[in-house]
């Protein structure tokens, strides 16, 4: 069978490296290498060292200069590392250079929110996206793989390959690894169709009632499990940790009025996300991209804060819902003192204080809310012919129907239906009656 390596089970201590080729990237880069420290120790691997590096100019070879990565390798194994995590993408190429020099495991931010995804992953969805996202991942560094399993003497037969792999006339090792790996990619795209589908049905029955629906979106560790534990006396998952939800979770919430409406949880965002991680993730998103409105959680005690907003509004551009309405809720407003709070005004002036740790400003977010749902339908007054009752049928499915009657071949009808259906209607919006003036 082809495996995917579980390096970072077998390493313990990590040596960081960040590297800039543009000046005016240093701050931002100091920042990311300071949030790579967290993403590995979130692995349980412990930090003996970091780096950050700036060059002039990107190599093929090592993508920094040779005797600067000499230079690293050097200090990373001084400091006992067993492990050099890049924060830069590495090719498969410059990631072979580095572990045969350094002797040394090496990986990138991309491998470790991979491994960080894998820890995480409970439903079966989340799991096959995270299989799915790691074979693609692997799949290009195969050779290093095998040079791993050559080295230990592993050989044929062991991790890549196996039973069934049987190699064709003139076919290498590596080609019957590549064709196996493929296939076993192509069986877990089919089950993660499958596991869609499941969840596309769900969708429906749920769209049968017509709720509004709202999705909860942010960076990792901002705080949204805990929101929506807070709104809907629900029991998600919250966690200190970075990517503590990976699943969606989609539960029914009353706001104080009595009316209720349907609120998902989504799996945070974070700087720098592999792009194709972000697109294993999309069906899961995909309740962000379908909700009527997103409430966008800001943890509101992080210097990073807008930084953090920013990178969730370019993901979710990327998956099609950049233009969604949005409530922003600046959370954990009981760690910002005063004069963070202003600074915190001035950057999202549209933004809304509050703490689910204390409750504070849970009401303004409500009215928020509450707003939304309000220009989420519309109220027509329509005069309908017999032969158009498919849209009394659907003005009955979709909205509510207040007042029915029928009169001389023509339904008159009020009712309020949700604004997307309101151009199916504007042909039959009934004439004002004239007014008895005369
Ligand atoms: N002080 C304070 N801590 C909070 C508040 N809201 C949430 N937290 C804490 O922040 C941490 C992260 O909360 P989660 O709800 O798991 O965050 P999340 O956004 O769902 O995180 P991921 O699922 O990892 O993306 C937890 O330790 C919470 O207890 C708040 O208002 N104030
Ligand atoms: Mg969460």
């Amino acid at each position: 069978m082809f495996d995917i390596r579980e390096k970072p089970q077998n390493v313990d201590r990590a040596f960081l490296v960040g590297a800039y080729f543009d000046r005016r990237k240093a701050q931002e880069s100091a920042d990311l290498l300071e949030e790579l420290k967290e993403l590995v120790e979130t692995l349980g691997i412990e930090v003996v060292g970091s780096e950050l590096v700036f060059a002039r100019e990107m190599t093929a070879r090592h993508l920094i200069g040779k005797g600067k990565a000499q230079e690293l390798m050097e200090a990373a194994r001084n400091a006992g590392a067993e492990c050099i995590v890049f924060d830069n993408e590495f090719s498969p190429g410059q990631q072979r250079a580095w572990e045969s020099e350094s002797k040394l495991c090496v990986i990138d931010r991309h491998e470790v929110i991979l491994d960080i995804f894998n820890m995480r992953a409970k439903t079966r969805e989340a799991r096959l996206q995270v299989e799915l996202a790691r074979m693609e991942y692997s799949i290009p560094r195969l050779t290093r793989m095998w040079a791993h399993l050559d080295r230990q003497g592993g050989g044929a037969g062991g991790g890549v390959g196996g039973a069934g792999a049987a190699r064709g006339e003139g076919e290498t090792q590596l080609e019957v690894d590549r064709r196996m790996a493929y296939k076993k990619l192509d069986r877990v795209k089919a089950e993660l169709e499958e596991v869609k589908k499941q969840r596309d049905t769900m969708r429906k029955e749920r769209s049968r009632v017509p709720l509004p629906h709202a999705a909860i979106v942010g960076y990792t560790n901002a705080g949204k499990s805990s929101l929506l534990n807070k709104l809907t006396d629900a029991d998600s998952y919250v966690e200190n940790k970075l990517f503590a939800t990976l699943d969606t979770t989609t539960r029914r919430m009353e706001l104080p009025d009595g009316q209720a409406m349907l609120v998902t949880d989504t799996v945070g965002f974070v700087r720098n996300l592999p792009h194709d991680l972000v697109q294993s993730f999309r069906a899961t998103l995909e309740e962000a991209v379908l909700a009527d409105f997103l409430i966008h959680v800001v943890d509101a005690s992080s210097p990073h804060a807008f930084s953090f907003y920013q990178t969730t509004t370019e993901v979710l551009a990327e998956l099609g819902a950049g233009d969604k309405r949005v409530v922003l809720a600046l959370n954990k407003v009981d760690l910002a003192d005063d004069s963070r709070q202003m600074e915190l005004r001035r950057q999202f002036p549209e933004g809304i204080f509050i703490s689910v740790k204390t409750g504070q400003g849970l009401d303004d977010l409500f009215h928020r809310i509450h707003d939304m749902l309000i220009d989420r339908v519309v109220r027509l007054d329509l005069s309908i012919p017999l032969d158009r009752m498919d849209l009394v049928a659907l003005a009955h499915q979709e909205g509510k129907v207040l007042t029915e009657s029928y009169d001389r071949g023509v339904a008159d009808i009020q009712c309020v239906v949700p604004k997307r259906f309101e151009s199916r209607f504007t042909e039959f919006v009934a004439k004002k009656k004239k007014s008895a003036k005369k």
